[in-house]
């Protein structure tokens, strides 16, 4: 049994690629995370962000962004044995050693608060902060395994990133940067949730209390719904208040309004694979959302 794990861990740890640390890095969501810093400080000045906060910001907000998933994945590495989807991780199959990822996630984690605090400025370097221990601690290690709200109070760290990239350029708190944190607020249960129906056994079979599981499919479609219909309100609040124009106003309707018949799909069982489609598209709209409001922002039509 003994020459066995040994014989497996041999095997596991004499391949490290650095690929495998760049898969503990979530790759993907720290992508879309920087879209919207980038894209949070367009908004925040008429002209041009200066090249060194576009670069060291962004930078630095991804080194802790990244920080934050490689703690996820030490963190989770036994429940991520148990579900399919997350099965094949680094540190869930013994590949990376979870010293060797906390080790990782410090360095990156410190060098990306260095950077913020040294080229950036404080608030940002704070906020960023907060959002990595937001995520990495009170929601993966407590908030995910107490309470199927677990999603809705830890989406507050997910969706700070425009915030971050709006003090980045300007040093303080503004009501536009505020807008577009509730727009991802109120984007990430419908994102998380239509996910969690199409892969509920697995949350159930590892313990989790995901709104699926504790409440059942029917109860979450209606909270989908439900968070979708405040996403179509919220997501035009930047035209109400005058910070965006008509291109911004069509975009973000058109955008909600698919959302809208995807939730209304998921919830009426009308489309095969509505669940995991929905959640597809979830990503989709959010980018081209933020797409948009850039677009908005240099052509601006009134
Ligand atoms: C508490 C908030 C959030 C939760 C619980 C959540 C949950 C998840 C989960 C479980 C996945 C599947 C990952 C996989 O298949 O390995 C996922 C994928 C994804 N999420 Fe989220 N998410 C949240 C917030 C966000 C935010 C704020 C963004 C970006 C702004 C984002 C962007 C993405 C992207 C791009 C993917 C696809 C990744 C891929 O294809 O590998 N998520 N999310
Ligand atoms: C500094 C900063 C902006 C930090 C942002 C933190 C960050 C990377 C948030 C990602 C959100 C996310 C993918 C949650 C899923 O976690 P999960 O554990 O529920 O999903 P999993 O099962 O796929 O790991």
């Amino acid at each position: 049994m003994e020459t066995t794990r040994a014989n497996t861990k041999d095997m596991n740890s004499g391949s490290v690629r650095w690929q495998d640390y760049l898969e503990l890095c979530k790759p993907r969501v720290v992508a879309l995370m920087i879209l919207t810093v980038v894209i949070g400080m367009f908004l925040a000045t008429p002209g041009m962000v200066p090249l060194d906060v576009l670069v060291l910001g962004n930078l630095g907000i991804a080194l802790c962004a990244a920080s934050a998933a490689v703690i996820n994945h030490v963190v989770d590495r036994k429940i991520d044995t148990i579900m399919a989807r997350t099965r094949k991780r680094p540190v869930a199959t013994g590949k990376v050693e979870p010293l060797n990822a906390l080790l990782f996630a410090l360095a990156i984690g410190v060098l990306g608060m260095g950077i913020l605090l040294a080229f950036v400025n404080p608030l940002t370097a704070w906020l960023t902060l907060a959002s990595l221990l937001g995520y990495a601690v009170v929601y993966t290690l407590f908030l995910k395994r107490a309470t199927p709200q677990n999603i809705v109070i830890g989406g507050i760290a997910g969706a700070a990133p425009p915030l971050l990239g709006w003090t980045a350029v300007t040093g303080e708190f503004h009501g536009n940067a505020l807008l577009l944190v509730l727009i991802i607020f109120a984007w990430t249960p419908p994102h998380f949730w239509a996910l969690a129906i199409h892969r509920k056994e697995e949350y159930a079979q590892a313990d989790i209390p995901m709104l699926p599981v504790t409440h059942g499919e029917q109860y979450t479609k209606l909270h989908i719904l439900l968070y979708t219909l405040v996403l179509l309100l919220v997501s035009l609040m930047p035209w109400m208040t005058g910070m965006s124009g008509m291109i911004y106003l069509v975009g973000a309707s058109l955008l909600g309004l698919r959302f809208l018949y995807w939730a209304v799909a998921l919830l009426r069982d009308s489309r095969p694979h509505a669940a995991i489609k929905t959640f597809h598209y979830s990503i989709t709209y959010l980018m081209l959302l933020f797409v948009v409001l850039l677009v908005d922002h240099y052509l601006y039509l009134g």
